[in-house]
């Protein structure tokens, strides 16, 4: 799904009005029905006490619309117009004249904090102040009134965008903006949903189709995707009857360390499990048994050295080459590592240490092979390409590193984000239960074995991290959060690929 910015919905918003031959009031009407339908269909006419804050733009002018929808359906509602400047939008005094028509509570003006309302638990608060036109901070009385909001205990839904929330920006540390429980936008979600900073904001959150032009939406391109079920699914290649091991192709993770070999194991049992033909694994010799106990389908080869990786000699042609997880940073892991890429043209995966070797071997990062995938945690990626002020600007860095290095960075985190030189995806899988040792290394695993399947590094990173988060979900969904640790995530990436491709054969799936 493309997330647009706020210029691009202004402009759709422009094209459907002159397309589809409609007012602009039409076309909030029908966003503001959407809202309404969503309401009313989890509140089935319950007698709570709604309250609706509206600005006077045309985000107001949806909470006008919205209270006017719910009167009409015997919700009792009282309307406040939060009455920040007199530049009344049309479509706003539209519906501040329409609201008359469905009762004779007049909506109260709202000028200063003496006129903030009691706002009390089990209440329902709507917040329609501002939308995608907020283009400063929120001050004075207004700030105080979504702090007001904040700190009551009333349900907060927000009308396409909590308010002081820019489209564009991250606000100021002091910014008031509405801590909203569940937000309800319109046609696209917006980039600020997903960054670290502000995601908090937005609690739950649901895009609702205005109807926006369908050539609009289709033809304009965005550098940024949302990755749900339906795009995971068109980037998977089903298997082929007539087929071999070879089909799947050959993986050789290198890893661990005296201590740390359970990472190697994880990363080699995710490799398998996401449907790899084969994975051999290299390890100082401490981790002989282990793998070869841990993981009887893998084949093993040991360094040298005991404790740690000092000497990569596999004599291998693996199709892809997994580095990085449990090897720590002593020099002679270094050393090994430029050797390795010294004389590898393969593609790579680098994670964890290899990652933090990369960092303070800066030279190094010119050696890897075009479209090696790096997946970098934000403490890592910091040590990687420096400080960020903010989201939007570590955005920037991390794009300027891909087309310097030519490399895809998948950046974990609640939203995982990966990167190529042009594009950002933001993955919708995944949950809490996951933050738990190990399910990086996993990751590196399932990513590793789509690129020994033969899928594009790109479209390996994207379904890699897809998967790895609902094999994540489907653990959770059946046990818990906190019962979760890393293996689960590998052991349920069979159920993972059954419920992508599922979902997709029923008639009944969204
Ligand atoms: N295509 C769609 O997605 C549709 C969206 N709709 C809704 O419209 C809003 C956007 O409405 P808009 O009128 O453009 O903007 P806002 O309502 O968010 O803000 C109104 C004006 O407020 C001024 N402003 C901005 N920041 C501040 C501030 N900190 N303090 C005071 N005033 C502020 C600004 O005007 P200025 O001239 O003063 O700069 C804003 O223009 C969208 O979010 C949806 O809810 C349509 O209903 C349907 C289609
Ligand atoms: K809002």
């Amino acid at each position: 799904m493309k997330i647009f910015s706020a210029s691009q919905l202004k402009e759709a918003d422009e094209i459907t009005i002159k397309n589809q031959n409609i007012t602009s009031e039409e076309l909030m009407e029908r966003a503001a029905t959407t809202v309404f339908h969503e309401i009313h269909r989890r509140l089935q006419g319950a007698a709570i006490s709604v309250k609706i804050f509206c600005g006077i733009g045309n985000n107001g002018g949806d909470g006008l619309a919205i209270s006017r929808m719910l009167i009409e359906h015997g919700y009792q509602v009282k309307v406040f117009i939060v009455n920040y400047s007199e530049k009344r939008s049309e479509d706003f005094l539209a519906n501040y004249d329409r609201i008359k028509n469905v009762t004779r509570q007049w909506p109260e003006l709202i000028k200063k904090e003496e006129d903030f309302p009691d706002l009390n638990k089990g209440e329902f608060v709507i917040d329609a102040i501002f939308g995608i036109g907020l283009n400063r901070p929120i001050e004075g009385w207004m700030a105080r009134l979504i702090n007001h909001i904040n700190n009551s205990d009333a349900f907060v839904l927000a009308v396409d965008m909590p308010s002081g929330l820019f489209p564009d920006r991250i606000p100021g540390k002091n910014d008031a903006v509405i801590n909203a429980d569940f937000t309800l936008t319109f046609q696209s979600p917006k980039l600020v949903f997903f960054l670290p900073q502000t995601m908090d904001f937005v609690g739950d959150m649901q895009v609702l189709d205005i109807g926006l032009d369908q050539n609009y939406l289709a033809e304009t391109t965005t550098d940024i995707q949302l990755i749900r079920k339906a795009e995971a699914h068109q980037l998977y290649n089903p298997r082929k009857k007539n087929s071999h091991k070879g089909s799947y192709g050959h993986a050789l993770t290198i890893g661990g360390s005296y201590g740390k070999i359970g990472s190697i194991l994880l990363t080699s049992t995710a490799v398998l499990r996401t449907g790899a033909g084969l994975c051999t694994v290299f390890v100082p010799k401490c981790g002989y048994n282990v793998i070869q106990t841990g993981l009887p389908e893998a084949m093993v080869i040991t360094d040298e050295n005991f404790e740690m990786l000092t000497n990569i000699k596999t004599g291998l042609d693996a199709d892809v080459i997994c580095f990085g997880v449990g090897i720590g940073t002593s020099e002679e892991t270094v050393g090994a590592f430029k050797e390795l890429l010294e004389n590898t043209t393969k593609p790579m995966l680098i994670d964890a240490d290899g990652l933090n070797i990369l960092s303070k071997n800066n030279d190094l990062l010119e050696l890897l092979p075009e479209n090696s995938v790096l997946t970098p945690h934000p403490k890592e990626l910091q040590r990687l390409i420096g400080e960020w002020n903010d989201d939007f600007q570590k955005i920037d860095m991390v794009r300027k590193f891909c087309r310097q290095y030519k490399l895809i960075i998948v950046l974990k985190g609640a939203y995982t984000f990966t990167f190529d030189e042009n594009n950002m995806y933001i993955n919708t899988t995944g949950n809490p239960g996951m933050a738990t040792a190990g399910s990086g290394d996993v990751l590196s695993g399932v990513i590793t074995s789509l690129l020994s399947q033969k899928y594009d590094p790109l479209i390996a990173a994207v379904l890699g991290v897809y998967l790895h988060g609902r094999s994540g979900d489907i653990y959770a969904e059946e046990q818990s959060y906190e019962g979760l640790i890393s293996g689960d995530i590998a052991d349920n990436m069979g159920r993972a690929y059954n419920d992508l491709l599922r979902s997709n054969n029923s008639e009944n799936d969204k």
